[in-house]
């Protein structure tokens, strides 16, 4: 039977992405469920959910996590198309959750303790949905075989047509909460479901690095895949402040002397701030406001490097090294060309990276706007972040 539904350039059809996270990991052991374990900067389930996250065919996201796990929810970035959903005490109740909550023409359907499903399996498990009605990645068995009992071998087994499934497993989103409604028990998986059901499978390349974290060695391998992975991001930030009373500005951690202050919640250095901005966003961790909201009077007065510092920090903690930073401020004055070195200095500082790789110019807007009048400075940074092979 081919896919009910068809491919329409006008109406791509929508896809949803289901992250069944409310196992109890009882192979892996541990305090909590392996899929909270962090591993290489964070937890298991957010290395999954960033991956389904930055998808760009993905419209929709529930995560299913167990009623006792929902406070950890809290400790995620969740992408704003995410919502949660409270799994159930078999896998296959979890998915069944899952399904209830989407609306999508298509569901991926992958397991949380998969933290390192390359993005090319997820296109593979797609294009084939555009013919059929369900597909699923799998890597034939390449060893031989073996039954045995007490230690002893009895037979062997054809490895032909042998293979070992992978998640994420893509459906019809209507035909597999069908299937679910009449054929889900006992069932491993939803391949197993979907079949059940009557309906057609077709298996697409899996891949090796594609494990799902089931025994505790299975942590260590999962990290060093996630940190082998080369991942280079950019992120671009942009601030402005006003001129007010004052005799000096903060810019880029240098006091300069001026007859005018930049106004502002904390100590206002634009350039500091855009910086931070910049890295937030490389990370896709929100930005400034959200960690520092100016309605709290603890920052009130700051000095901008506690930002920056926090910025950095959390960009550490996701495996990420900063590799280069180049902030423009747009004023008439102060005049920045003398003071560009001393900044350069104390970015590089606090960014933990050598000056070489530290830039801070200026640029006038020939008179032009709020800066030509010279009523504020604007800054404009982009940052580059690199975790893996290359840093
Ligand atoms: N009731 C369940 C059982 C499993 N899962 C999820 O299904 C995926 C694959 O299951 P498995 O590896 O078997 O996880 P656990 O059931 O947690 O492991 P164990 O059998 O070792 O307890 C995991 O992401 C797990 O969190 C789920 O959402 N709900
Ligand atoms: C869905 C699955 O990941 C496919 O390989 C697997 O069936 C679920 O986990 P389990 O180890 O079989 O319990």
């Amino acid at each position: 039977m081919q896919s009910e539904i068809q491919s329409d350039m006008q109406n791509p059809p929508t896809v949803a992405a289901i992250i069944v996270a409310a196992g109890r990991g009882q192979r892996a052991g541990g305090g909590v469920p392996k899929q909270w374990h962090h591993i290489a900067g964070q937890s298991v389930v957010q290395h999954t959910l960033d991956i389904f996250a930055s998808h760009p065919r993905i419209t929709e996201i529930v995560l299913v996590v167990a009623a006792q796990d929902r406070t950890l929810v809290d400790t995620l970035t969740l992408p704003p198309h995410a919502s949660i959903a409270i799994g159930g005490a078999e896998r296959s109740l979890s998915v069944l959750s899952g399904l209830n909550a989407i609306q999508a023409d298509y569901v991926l359907i992958h397991d949380a303790a998969r933290c390192c499903v390359p993005p090319d399996v997820i296109d593979r498990v797609l294009n084939a949905l555009q013919t059929a009605q369900a597909a699923a990645p799998a890597l034939p068995v390449t060893d031989a075989l073996w039954t045995g009992e007490h230690g002893q071998v009895t037979g062997v087994q054809d490895r032909n047509c042998l293979y070992r499934a992978q998640t994420p497993q893509g459906f019809v989103r209507q035909l597999i909460l069908d299937a679910h409604g009449t054929h889900a028990e006992g069932s491993a998986d939803d391949v197993e479901v979907a079949r059940r059901a009557g309906m057609d499978v077709t298996i697409v390349q899996g891949d090796a690095r594609n494990l799902k974290i089931t025994t505790p060695a299975d942590f260590a391998r999962a990290a060093k895949l996630l940190e082998t992975r080369m991942d280079i991001r950019t992120g671009n930030g942009f601030d402005v402040h006003r001129f007010g009373a004052g005799d000096h500005v903060m810019l880029c951690g240098v006091k300069i002397p001026h007859s005018r202050g930049l106004q502002g919640h904390s100590d206002a250095d634009v350039g500091m701030h855009t910086v931070t901005d910049a890295i937030y966003g490389a990370l896709c961790r929100g930005d400034i406001g959200q960690h520092f909201p100016p309605s709290d009077p603890q920052w009130k007065g700051a000095a901008s490097d506690i930002f920056l510092n926090h910025a950095c920090a959390l960009a550490r903690e996701m495996g990420f090294e900063i590799n280069h930073m180049d902030c423009t401020l747009i004023c008439e004055f102060p005049k920045i060309g003398p003071v560009a070195a001393a900044m350069r200095t104390r970015m590089a500082q606090i960014l933990g990276i050598d000056i070489d790789r530290v830039s801070v110019k200026a640029t006038t807007s020939e008179r032009l706007g709020f800066t030509g009048r010279g009523e504020g400075i604007a800054a404009m940074a982009t940052v580059t972040l690199i975790k893996g092979a290359a840093s």
